[in-house]
Formats: structure tokens, C-alpha cells, sequence
């Protein structure tokens, strides 16, 4: 076994170069094998082994600086550079990031897991190299999706003019985790399909050497005409014009050519795009055949390529999502609804099926769909925004400047909000509350359970003063029986679940389920504790908590967010600006990034448990008592 033998790109550069087809074999076999087990972003990585081979046996990795945009499809990279032996613990706790990351390996020069940075950061790296006058090449590999990304053409403005020796290899597989989408993606079409237009290109300047000096006034025609040419077949015109040179399209696994594109473009002063087609899913026929649901997957048979299902009773909120929207749009003409490139995460394939004239994938582009829906919502549509958590950081200032401040009645339905699980401290959708809770205008609520966020949406939908955000975890919901009709729920009032008089949990969204639990353990040792279930972080429900701070209750705030500024936070604030004395503990994520792992393991981590709750109260009770 050729892999075996490789602990670093230098024992790559070692094999010759007939050896590589065979390493890329043993590749994908392993990634097929290991990913069967672990789980894992399948489909990317299967599409640039023979890149990945490439790059790190013609470039000197970590002087030469690689990086991967997204970084999902690093996983040959790590293999090719000393961690093999990891994979079995990949996006398991404690065990190997399923993105680069530095404290992994000294090649992992960019940590990314957010789309569309790695453009910003080569530049950057090109620009401090030349200010040091060092010598290095920085290259940086970005995927056809992430190219809609808004930084990455951000980078690609300044990169065409700053002119600096960088390598731009575009991995276009036609695909983001749906088909790609747009107009940049209709233009590489083009590109892809007029390969041949080298080859007329050659074949008329051939020609053109053969004309006669008489027929010098019919030769500037022709030349004319093949220049033309290059505008009929775009090739490239797009990029040269920023003032990249482009190089392609080549095949990204044909491995001699790709060697020889990528030396040519190391070789090439000034910005170079390589563009290079690649399969998503190469060498393994179900994730070939569906790389949509073989982008992330859990784990397979390999030889049925089958799933095999979590066992979870409860239906999982982004399903909840999905089928209300449908509900909604049936009975609402005015609902629209738009993803950023999430079609399939948000559970929205259905709706586009029901609706396609309402509804939106923009692309990686969560700036222009936050704004998008602003514009849709000035003209009196319901637009719901459906946005995971962490994604939404990218479309902030759109959240205040062109929704918030304008008051327009747009549904940001936020998914993914809590602990993600495996993809890790990138991804954790942890601080949204934080983030929305200052801006004036905007609502903010979080259900308790599946049937909560059904009718939340459905209030939502009837809610015409202002923007309103929904955030909801990727998890199963509690099994509960849904309601058959719509139920209203009054903005801003909170709901009292459970009584009791020794302490009261104001327990937000997914910590409703275990501040019952805790509540349940706790009556055995005498105490009763009241549950609400707060609902709202804004407004917050003023009355009930005036009540807790007169009934001199002690009061533990539960949030799986962030403790910064989040719904406890919002707690302290309101009885402060009240004048009200009021003893409030709060439980929430500490300070820190919280890395890759299960959900359960990330709440353990930060004690957002029953367990820990019950810790807490135990805790705030005997305070009480010592005060009394
Ligand atoms: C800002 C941001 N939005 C959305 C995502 C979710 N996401 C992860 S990979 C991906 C598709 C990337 O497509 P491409 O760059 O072409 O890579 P491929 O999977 O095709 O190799 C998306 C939308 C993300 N990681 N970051
Ligand atoms: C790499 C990336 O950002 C996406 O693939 C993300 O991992 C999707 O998350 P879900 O699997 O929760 O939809
Ligand atoms: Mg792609």
C-alpha cells in the first residue's frame, strides 16, 4: 500500500509520477471506508484526490502556502500530510477537526469552515510575503460554490489589481451541496463546454501562418475574427478582464495534465485562475449518482452506498420547518421563501417542489438574501428568511441596516441554532441571540418543543409589526402530538409549565426538556421548582418577571447560547433598568469556542444538562436559605 508509506508530502514526492493513479485509488478507498464508519464530507473530498496529489507533489507545502476554501474537502490533504492514522476519530470529540486546523498540523495554514475567506486570506498572506521579501508561492483552492460567495469576488477586485504572484485553482464541479446556482456558475458552464475553443484558437492561427503577404488585409480580418472568438467562447474573458490570467479548463483527473497546468501556473507571474472540472463523488458511484445527499453524510454500507438511519422517535426540527412552510404557503400567498445555498439543510426541497415561483436559493450569498428579503418584504409579501444560525453572521449589518431599522416584516427562521455536533466551534449557532437582541424593533423567540415552532411560524406569518426571528435547534423535537389548529402565540408572554416556590427556571427554548427533568429529580429532595418556559429573549415577558423578583424567588436563567449577551443577560438588564433587586443565576456557553463533537457531548462540556442544572439550583436554594 502506496498510503501507507506516506507520513508527509515529502515521502509523496518520492513516488514517481506513474505511481500516482494507483495512490489515488487507495485514496479514495480509504476515504470510502473510513467516511463508511465516521461520517463525514464525503462527496468533496472523493472529487479532488488527483488536485489534492497534485498540489502537494509539485509545490512545497508548508513553505508554499495551500489553502482550502470552506475546508470540508481537506480531508486528502490531512492524509497526504501525517494524520491517516486520525481519521477513525474524524468530527469526533477530542478527535480529528473535520477543517483544517493549525493546531493539527503546521500545513494547515488557514483554519476555514465558513465559505468564500480563502481568497482574503491568500491575498493577505501574498501581500505580507512581498512586504518580508520572502519567496513562497500561496495557493489557494476555492470550489465553484464558494465562488458565489460574496468576500470571494470582494478578493478577486482586489487581487486583479494589486497583482501579486498568487494561484487561484477554481474546483468547479458544477455543484454546492445543491446544484450551484446563478449567473457565475451559467458562465463557467460555458466555459466547461468551449474546452475546444484552444483548440480552433491553434487551428486558425496555423492557418493565419499560412496566408500569403498579399493577403495581409483578409489576415488582419481573421485575426480579428479569432480575438472575437475569445469574447463568443468566454474563455476566461470573465477573469482576464480582473486581470487574473486563466488558465483551463482542465480535467482534475487526468493527473499529467493537471501536473502540467499547475506547473504552468507556477510559473506565471501576476494573479493565476486555474480552472479546473472535477466530479463530485469521483469513484464511488452513490455518492457520483447523488453528491446532494453524499455531500455530508453519516454513516453507509459501502456496497449499497445506504444510509443507516438515526434512531430518533421525535421528527427533527428543520422537517417541522419544512412542512410548515408548505402549510403556510398554501394558505398565505404572500409567504416567499429564500436560502442561502441551504436548500436541502433547511428542509426546504419540498417547497421549492410545491412553490417555485416563491421559492429563492441565491447562493452562497446570505448579505444579498437578508437584503433580498428586505426588498420583498417593502412590498407586502412575507418573506421567510430560512438561515442556520452561524451563517446568519455573515448577513449582520444587513440584519440592522436594511431590515431592523426599516421595520419590514421579514421571518428570519434560524436554524442550527445551539450546538451543531460535529461540524464544530465554525459552525456552532451559538450566538445569534447575542447578536439580535440589541436591535430595536426585531422579535426573537425560540420553541420548546416541535408543535411550539409550528405555531410560532404560523404566528409569525399573521405578525405584520415588524422583523421576527425564529430560532430553532438541528435536533429532534420531544415526540409531542402537534396541534391541529393554529394557536396565536401572544408576543412576548412566556409560559409557566411547572409550579413551584423554591426557586423558578426561566429555561429558554432547548432547555426546557431538561429544566423539567431537573425540576423532576429535584421534588425528591423536597424542593419545588417552578418551569417556565420563556419563549421570547425579546421582548421578555415584564410581568412575570416582576412577579419572580416580588415573590423574592431565586431565578436561573437557561440558555444553550452564549452566556455574553444573551436571553440571561437581557434578564439582568431589564431588572436593572427596573430598580428591581432580583436574584438571578444564569447557565448558558462560557467564553470559549466550543470544538467538534456530538450535541450531547457539547452540552456536558459546558454543563447544559439536567444534571448541571440540578448543580445550579441546589446551589442558588441553599443561598436562599443562608439569606433568610
Ligand atoms: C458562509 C457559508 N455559507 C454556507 C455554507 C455551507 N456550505 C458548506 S459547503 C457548501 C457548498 C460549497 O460548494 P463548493 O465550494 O463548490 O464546494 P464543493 O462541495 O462542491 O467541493 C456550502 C453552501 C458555509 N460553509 N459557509
Ligand atoms: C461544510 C458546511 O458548512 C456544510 O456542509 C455544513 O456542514 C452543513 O451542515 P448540516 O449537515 O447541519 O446541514
Ligand atoms: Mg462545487
Amino acid at each position: 500500500m502506496l498510503l501507507e508509506q506516506i507520513h508527509s508530502p515529502d515521502e509523496l514526492k518520492k513516488l514517481s509520477i506513474e505511481d500516482l493513479p494507483k495512490l489515488a485509488k487507495e485514496i479514495r478507498n480509504f476515504l470510502i471506508e473510513s467516511l463508511s464508519e465516521t461520517g463525514g464530507h464525503l462527496a468533496s473530498n472523493l472529487g479532488v484526490v488527483e488536485l489534492t496529489l497534485a498540489l502537494h507533489y509539485l509545490f512545497e507545502s508548508p513553505k508554499d502556502k495551500i489553502l482550502w476554501d470552506v475546508g470540508h474537502q481537506a480531508y486528502v490533504h490531512k492524509l497526504l500530510t501525517g494524520r491517516r492514522e486520525q481519521f477513525p476519530t474524524l468530527r469526533q470529540y477530542h478527535g480529528l477537526c473535520g477543517f483544517p486546523k493549525m493546531s493539527e498540523s503546521e500545513h494547515d495554514v488557514w483554519e476555514t469552515g465558513h465559505s468564500s475567506t480563502s481568497l482574503s486570506g491568500a491575498m493577505g498572506m501574498a501581500v505580507a510575503r512581498d512586504l518580508q521579501q520572502l519567496d513562497h508561492k500561496v495557493i489557494a483552492v476555492i470550489g465553484d460554490g464558494a465562488l458565489t460567495g460574496g468576500m470571494a469576488l470582494e478578493a478577486l477586485n482586489h487581487i486583479g489589481v494589486e497583482k501579486k504572484d498568487l494561484i487561484v485553482i477554481l474546483n468547479d464541479n458544477e455543484m454546492s451541496i445543491s446544484p450551484n446556482v446563478g449567473a457565475l456558475h451559467n458562465y463557467l458552464g460555458r466555459l466547461r463546454t468551449h474546452r475546444h475553443y484552444n483548440k480552433i484558437k491553434d487551428e486558425m492561427e496555423a492557418l493565419l501562418a499560412k496566408i500569403p503577404v498579399a493577403g495581409q488585409p483578409f489576415k488582419k480580418t481573421l485575426e480579428r475574427v479569432k480575438d472575437s472568438l475569445k469574447y463568443l467562447v468566454v474563455d476566461g474573458v470573465l477573469f482576464e478582464e480582473l486581470g487574473l490570467t486563466y488558465l483551463g479548463p482542465v480535467d482534475g483527473h487526468e493527473l499529467e495534465e493537471l501536473m502540467e497546468i499547475l506547473r504552468q501556473a507556477g510559473d506565471t507571474e501576476g494573479p493565476v485562475l486555474v480552472h479546473v472540472v472535477t466530479k463530485k463523488g469521483q469513484g464511488y458511484e452513490p455518492a457520483e449518482n447523488d453528491s446532494v445527499n453524499y455531500h455530508g453524510v453519516g454513516t453507509y454500507k459501502i456496497e449499497s452506498g445506504a444510509f443507516q438511519k438515526k434512531a430518533s422517535s421525535a421528527p427533527q426540527y428543520p422537517s417541522i420547518f419544512g412542512k410548515t412552510m408548505i402549510e403556510l404557503a398554501q394558505q398565505d400567498q404572500r409567504i416567499v421563501a429564500i436560502t442561502p445555498a441551504m436548500l436541502t439543510g433547511s428542509k426546504l426541497e419540498d417547497f421549492a417542489k410545491h412553490f417555485p415561483e416563491r421559492c429563492f436559493d441565491v447562493g452562497i450569498a446570505e448579505q444579498h438574501a437578508t437584503t433580498f428579503a428586505a426588498g420583498i418584504a417593502t412590498q407586502g409579501l412575507k418573506p421567510v428568511l430560512a438561515i442556520y444560525s452561524t451563517f446568519l453572521q455573515r448577513g449582520y449589518d444587513q440584519v440592522i441596516h436594511d431590515v431592523c431599522r426599516q421595520n419590514l416584516n421579514v421571518i428570519f427562521a434560524i436554524d442550527r441554532a445551539g450546538f451543531v455536533g460535529e461540524d464544530g466551534e465554525t459552525h456552532q449557532g451559538i450566538y445569534d441571540i447575542s447578536f439580535l437582541r440589541n436591535q430595536p424593533n426585531l422579535t426573537i423567540m425560540m420553541p420548546k418543543d416541535e408543535n411550539e415552532l409550528r405555531q410560532m411560524l404560523y404566528t409569525a406569518s399573521q405578525y405584520d409589526d415588524g422583523p421576527i426571528a425564529i430560532r430553532y435547534s438541528k435536533g429532534s423535537g420531544t415526540g409531542i402530538a402537534m396541534d391541529q389548529e393554529w394557536n396565536k402565540i401572544p408576543i412576548g408572554k412566556s409560559e409557566i409549565l411547572r409550579s413551584g416556590n423554591d426557586a423558578a427556571i426561566l429555561a429558554f427554548g432547548t432547555m426546557v426538556s431538561p429544566a423539567l427533568e431537573a425540576a423532576d429529580f429535584l421534588a425528591q429532595e423536597g424542593l419545588n421548582i417552578r418551569v417556565i418556559n420563556a419563549r421570547f429573549a425579546k421582548p421578555l415577558d415584564k410581568e412575570l418577571l416582576l412577579g419572580l423578583a416580588e415573590e423574592k424567588l431565586p431565578i436561573l436563567t437557561v440558555e444553550e447560547a452564549s452566556l455574553a449577551g444573551g436571553f440571561g443577560s437581557a434578564v439582568l438588564e431589564f431588572y436593572e433598568e427596573q430598580g428591581v433587586q432580583a436574584f438571578v443565576s444564569r447557565m448558558g456557553v462560557p467564553d470559549y469556542y466550543v470544538e467538534h463533537g456530538s450535541i450531547q457531548e457539547q452540552l456536558k462540556e459546558v454543563g447544559l444538562t439536567s444534571d448541571g442544572i440540578i448543580q445550579q439550583i441546589r446551589g442558588i436554594t441553599v443561598k436562599r436559605k443562608q439569606r433568610a
